[in-house]
């Protein structure tokens, strides 16, 4: 494959390096996130939208809510956000990207220090990571959702928005565990965690069984998962 190099990215292109394991980031406070000690670093801001619904898939799968993450340019998941500017706040940061990156109608839904849900930081990249949710109705979901499609940055950084199954399937891995086996940006499947206990979203035993069984399949069947004859 040709390498062709990061070019202007160069600056920013270790912060999104994979690799990083739950350890490496620690939870800290918003307001010592702001402090001294983190003023050299880069910060990031990223923000859950959902709503919660009652639909069932075939009588049987509780769809609980419907959330937005979104297919990154990188072939990641994530959520929606971004960089923050320098001298731009974390909570203008992720309303700025939310309008580019899915046409968030900052009029009406525009994200308040209140939705701030966490805030990480990552000592070996220097970088802060803010995590912000916001709940609305169904039908503010589905518009907020049609519109992604007319988004400026849709089509390039953003090649789609998904919904995450929450619920497990049958045979026990496929639904959330499945979905936990993705590859993810940053931190963005434990923030995907801690927004369904945080907003109650799930109960805390049913998230337990989806990380167990997603990480018992990752363990047991990594090997073949997904793999067709053209790829040995
Ligand atoms: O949803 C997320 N949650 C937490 N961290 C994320 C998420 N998406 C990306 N990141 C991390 O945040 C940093 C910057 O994010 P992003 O790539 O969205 O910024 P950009 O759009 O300004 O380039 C990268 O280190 C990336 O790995």
């Amino acid at each position: 494959m040709t390498d062709i190099g990061w070019g202007n990215l160069a600056q920013y292109e270790h912060y999104g390096r994979v690799g990083d394991i739950k350890e490496d980031f620690d939870i800290i406070s918003y307001e010592d996130s702001k402090g001294e000690l983190y003023s050299s670093f880069k910060h990031a801001s990223h923000a859950m939208l959902f709503a919660r619904n009652d639909t069932v898939l075939w009588d049987l799968y509780k769809s609980r809510a419907a959330i937005m993450m979104q297919m990154r340019f990188d072939g990641l998941l994530g959520f929606p956000g971004g960089l923050v500017d320098p001298g731009e706040n974390p909570l203008d940061g992720v309303n700025r990207e939310l309008e580019e990156e899915i046409g968030l109608d900052l009029c009406k839904h525009k994200l308040q220090n209140s939705d701030q849900v966490v805030s990480f930081v990552n000592k070996s990249k220097n970088l802060v990571l803010h995590f912000y949710g916001k709940e609305v109705t169904v039908n503010d979901f589905s518009e907020i959702e049609m519109k992604t499609l007319s988004a400026p940055d849709y089509g390039n950084e953003t090649l789609g928005m998904i919904r995450p199954p929450l619920y497990t399937m049958g045979d026990g891995y496929r639904g959330l565990p499945a979905f936990l086996s993705n590859s993810y940006a940053g931190n963005s499947r434990q923030e995907l965690l801690i927004g369904l206990q945080h907003f109650k979203i799930l109960e805390q035993d049913e998230i337990e069984k989806a990380v167990d069984s997603w990480k018992t399949f990752m363990k047991t069947n990594r090997q073949t998962c997904g793999l067709t004859n053209t790829d040995s």
